[in-house]
């Protein structure tokens, strides 16, 4: 694949993004250019909205697979590009669509050129939530086709194009999704001694959420408390009857969480006795964390030290999330960080990945694939 037939790919997906299990016009895009390929090496299946395509090696001992996620975020893009999302509401502001580009090219590199392994690529939806990688990984699609050895990339805004940043053990959080509702008496904006006001409520409630953190996790270890959307009332001068936070929760061990978890339990407990209301918590979906298999992760660092001009840098554990650390959990492998320079992180509406780092990921990925898949 040649390098602007890839910076093409990236800028049509880009354009497309969907929301998780809704990726029905990427998953149609996919599949297109997979069935591009010489089908003489490759079998396709569908698996929602996701896609299995294995790739018969020359001479197989392993199945090693190579996973990518493919949803987008409800974010409205503000990145000014002539290719941005034609979803109004829609934007691949996680990087997906760089994930996607490199796994295309990838496997067009060792469909032409096989690798003695069998290699499975897996495009998993739902990343971003609800969560398709659990399911994925059960499927029967993968129980069959279930690899010895499986990698993924994320990219990563703050390092450079040429970099890569990878540790082994842990490298990203245990995540729960948090939802909580409260409802209490609207009424008369001046008459507040009748009602009981869900937006005061909601707003002690964040406040006192962010305690958690302060005043109940040990120092030493990380955790995070974040309310990303609040809503609540209907209007100026009505005293709200109802209010909603949404947000996520991160720490380092599943110990941690399940305290952050009793913690928000007993703090909701004390905004209802307190005013007099009713709240309801729904811990919605939750990621395992990501723990890179120690020795095939240092062996691969070691590939790229001594093997490419790639600088490698060894980072900490962040508190992202990531449902690939389902498929980590029952299969051995790592997740890395792609240095991608855009001055806006993840999740930011003006993220603008520098798109000279597909190139360079897709070369470095396909040689990492000829060392291992032909090694033994
Ligand atoms: C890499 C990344 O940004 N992942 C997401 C995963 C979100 C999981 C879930 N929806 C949640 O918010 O807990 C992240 O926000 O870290």
């Amino acid at each position: 694949m040649a390098k602007t037939d890839y910076i093409q790919i990236r800028r049509e997906l880009h354009q497309i993004p969907e929301l998780g299990f809704q990726e029905y016009k990427t998953q149609a895009y996919l599949l297109n250019y997979i069935r591009s390929l010489p089908s003489d090496r490759i079998e396709i299946k569908q698996w929602k909205t996701g896609i299995f395509v294995k790739v018969l090696g020359r001479k197989p001992v392993r199945l090693i697979g190579y996973r990518a996620d493919i949803d987008g975020l409800p974010i409205k893009e503000e990145t000014g590009l002539p290719f941005s999302s034609n979803h109004e509401k829609e934007m691949h502001a996680c990087g997906h669509d760089f994930h996607m580009t490199i796994a295309l090219g990838v496997l067009t590199n060792i469909v032409e050129n096989p690798i003695d392994d069998d290699m499975l690529f897996v495009f998993q939806p739902a990343e971003e939530g609800p969560g398709g990688a659990e399911p994925m990984l059960k499927s029967e699609i993968m129980q069959e086709w279930k690899p010895d050895i499986i990698i993924a990339l994320h990219v990563a805004p703050e390092y450079p194009v040429g970099t890569i940043a990878v540790k082994p053990g842990l490298l990203f959080a245990n995540t729960s999704e948090l939802f909580i509702d409260l409802k209490g008496k609207g009424g008369h904006a001046a008459y507040p001694h009748q009602t009981n006001d869900m937006v005061v409520a909601a707003c002690n409630l964040v406040a006192q959420l962010q305690t958690i953190v302060s005043r109940n996790i040990d120092p030493l270890d990380s955790a995070v408390v974040t309310i990303g959307k609040i809503t609540g009332g209907t209007v100026q001068n009505v005293i709200a009857e109802t209010a909603r936070l949404e947000g996520t929760m991160r720490t380092l061990s599943a110990e941690s969480m399940t305290k952050v978890k009793d913690r928000v339990k007993a703090l909701v407990k004390g905004i209802e006795a307190g005013y007099e209301c009713e709240c309801t918590i729904d811990f919605g979906s939750g990621y395992y964390q990501v723990y890179n298999e120690e020795a095939i992760t240092a062996e691969f660092m070691n590939f790229i030290r001594s093997e490419t001009n790639i600088e490698l840098i060894e980072c900490k554990e962040a508190m992202t999330g990531e449902d690939f650390g389902y498929m980590l959990k029952e299969i051995p492998g790592f997740m890395f960080w792609l240095g991608v320079n855009s001055p806006y992180g993840l999740h930011h509406s003006k993220l603008n990945p520098d798109e000279e780092a597909l190139e360079t990921a897709i070369n470095m990925i396909t040689s990492y694939l000829q060392f291992k898949g032909n090694k033994e």
